[in-house]
């Protein structure tokens, strides 16, 4: 049968040119951290975790460290609803009850985090699946949220969701120098060892600066940010998403996407993008090409 995807014209002339352009991009990002937030939303596709995860292994081989940190929120909900359950969302945070909380941890620790894991080893890598309760290297405490429609410092309680007080990066650091790819389900403990929901677009932009990483990379199921219209925001400045949060243009989980993303700008992290993970090799085509595939966020 004939593979479908493998038919463009590309003649071995233009792949070898193809191959020779990605050089100088692998000369800069040599031994740098990138982090790539890998959505619930954008991990349904069998052919695109494939290829998500053979990107992830030749990021590794050719000099940089991938760092994988995945969401599940669409995994999360089928299971709720086969405990006859729905999940309930506060501007893109999951209100986690104690058996939520079990659930979350099952998909996100348990089922998420090892297909991904597999999915990195059968495509050549050495994937290593954490939470954050591994070495305790993601601490949280309970978040108090502050509700965007009300007064400031009106903050309400949603269950067991975390707030990140501290990342260590020493295992994360261990694990990359020894050619292994973390894969990072977004779970923290807290100080008397409570589990912690964690937003997993927040542990992405946190480990992101933690790590002094290169590039924050936040896979999605939409082309990037849209404007009202439906039209691709190619770049966003703080001001301009001040703007869209303002008059409801970004809402649900584009909310803590772009707040992880701009904090991760302004604190360090060279480059920030917010890019659609529903695209072949979308991450090769950010990394290693000239063409962007999203919105890329700045820091002023
Ligand atoms: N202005 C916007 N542009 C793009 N997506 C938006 C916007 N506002 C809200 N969204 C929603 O945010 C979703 C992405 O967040 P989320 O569902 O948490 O995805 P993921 O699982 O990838 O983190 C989009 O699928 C879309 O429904
Ligand atoms: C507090 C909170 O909302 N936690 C998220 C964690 C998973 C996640 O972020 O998944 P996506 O990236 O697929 O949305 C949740 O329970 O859904």
């Amino acid at each position: 049968m004939t593979d479908t995807r493998s038919t463009p014209a590309v003649t071995p002339a233009r792949k070898a040119e193809i191959l020779s352009e990605a050089l100088p991009y692998i000369k800069r990002f040599f031994d740098k951290t990138i982090v790539i937030k890998y959505g619930g939303n954008a991990m349904t596709d069998p052919h695109l975790k494939e290829c998500f995860a053979h990107d992830v292994v030749l990021l590794k081989l050719v000099g940089l460290n991938p760092v994988v940190v995945h969401g599940g929120g669409p995994q999360i909900e089928s299971l709720l609803a086969r405990v006859g359950k729905k999940g309930e969302f506060i501007q893109g945070m999951r209100v986690t009850d104690a058996e939520t909380m079990e659930l979350v941890e099952m998909v996100l620790g348990g089922q998420v985090n090892k297909e991904i894991v597999n999915l990195i080893n059968q495509a050549g890598g050495k994937a290593v699946g954490l939470t954050g309760k591994d070495a305790s290297f993601i601490r949280a405490k309970r978040l108090r949220m502050q509700k965007l429609d009300a007064p400031m410092g009106d903050l309400i309680d949603i269950g067991q969701v975390g707030e990140i007080t501290s990342i260590d990066p020493s295992l994360i650091s261990f694990l990359d120098k020894g050619d292994f790819i973390p894969v990072i389900a977004p779970i923290g403990v807290g100080e008397d060892g409570e589990t912690y929901n964690i937003n997993a677009d927040v542990v992405a932009g946190k480990l992101a600066e933690i790590l002094k990483a290169e590039k924050l990379m936040l896979l999605t199921n939409t082309p990037g940010v849209l404007d009202k219209s439906g039209k691709l925001l190619t770049g966003l400045t703080p001001a301009e998403i001040d703007g869209l949060v303002a008059d409801g243009t970004l809402s649900g989980g584009m909310l803590p996407k772009i707040g992880s993303a701009l904090d991760a700008a302004r604190n360090g992290v060279k480059s920030v993008h917010i890019i659609d993970g529903r695209v072949e090799h979308c991450l090769l085509l950010e990394i290693l090409t000239d063409h962007g595939v999203g919105t890329m966020i700045k820091s002023a």
